[in-house]
């Protein structure tokens, strides 16, 4: 394939779940497409680790990077993919997030053996899921429902829902759809339904950031749209204190017809304990750069707070 720069020999560091695993070797095959020498490098972080408590109790979205930073840092790899609803706000001093790959489903996903969406939940039913932003919005559309905490990679998942613990299950589509999984799925959430989080769907590259070659030559995987749909819903996060312990969800989608600068993003935030109602704001704003997308995210931050959401 042409490629203007000269080719790189890459090594991407990477967590060895098998949507880790996918996620990376799509960077890699897009990398290879452009005439670059690219190997995998496999490792285990504190985040697979850990399986039995919530992860917004152990330290949160930080805990699946830590060990692919040192591997940067180290020089055993270059670049690290990561699902960009896992990457912290702020990353550490040194590193950057080098592009943003087009999106996939954004949404969130039903599956159950027995029902087909979850009306059809009989009252009272047990549903897993490891996301308090899902906790809170399930609880809100079915109150009656309990829901009950779910971790594990997604086969772990999956197995728990057929061994009979949940009578569904909700998680992200796009991970299912990754793993050739989709025929699980039941329902599709609209955003209206289930609020998808911030970045959900799409991937993020993380690099040092004086690796100005690499960045450089990582700019034909970037897709402008999804990185400025996903600035506007990060900067909600980051307003709200930004960790996988706030139910929070943020969603930005182009206004109809494709060739607009217009963004829309709404967002949701809920009381952990579920004692205030669900605290929602929305915004309109032409976007054409990064400032302009988290301007249009603080300004859905100012909403929430003043209707009672706080960090
Ligand atoms: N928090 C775990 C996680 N991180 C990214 C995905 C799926 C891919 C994505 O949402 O972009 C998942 C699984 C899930 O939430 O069900």
């Amino acid at each position: 394939m042409s490629n203007n720069a000269s080719p790189l020999a890459l090594t991407i560091a990477t967590r060895e779940s098998r949507l880790a695993l996918w996620q990376a070797t799509h960077v890699q095959t897009l990398l290879l497409q452009r005439g670059h020498r690219v190997q995998l490098l496999g490792m285990t972080t504190r985040g697979d680790q850990i399986l039995d408590r919530s992860l917004s109790k152990v330290g949160g979205k930080g805990l699946f990077v830590k060990e692919l930073e040192a591997a940067l840092l180290e020089g055993r790899a270059q670049l690290a993919v990561h699902s960009l609803k896992d990457v912290p706000m702020d990353l550490p001093a040194g590193f950057t997030l080098a592009c943003v790959l087009p999106r996939g489903n954004p949404c969130d996903a039903f599956v159950s053996p027995r029902y087909a969406s979850l009306d059809a939940l009989p009252h009272g039913a047990c549903v897993g899921t490891s996301s308090l932003r899902r906790q809170v919005l399930l609880h809100h559309l079915r109150p009656d429902l309990r829901i009950k905490p779910l971790r594990g990679n997604l086969d772990t998942r999956l197995r728990k829902l057929d061994e009979g613990q949940f009578d569904a299950i909700v998680l992200a589509a796009t991970g299912l759809e990754r793993l050739g999984l989709q025929a699980r799925i039941r329902h599709i959430f609209t955003p209206e339904q289930m609020l998808p989080a911030a970045g959900q769907g799409a991937l993020g590259v993380e690099v040092r950031s004086d690796d100005a070659q690499l960045i450089a030559a990582l700019q034909p995987l970037a897709d402008a749209p999804t990185w400025l749909a996903t600035a506007a819903e990060r900067a909600v996060s980051r307003g709200l204190g930004g960790s996988c312990s706030v139910p929070l969800a943020a969603h930005a989608v182009w206004a109809e017809g494709g060739t607009s600068d217009q963004l829309w993003l709404r967002a949701a935030w809920g009381d952990v304990h579920g004692r205030q109602p669900l605290v929602q704001a929305q915004a309109r704003a032409q976007v054409t750069s990064t400032a302009q997308a988290e301007a249009l995210g603080e300004q859905v931050v100012a909403q929430l707070r003043s209707a009672g959401a706080a960090a």
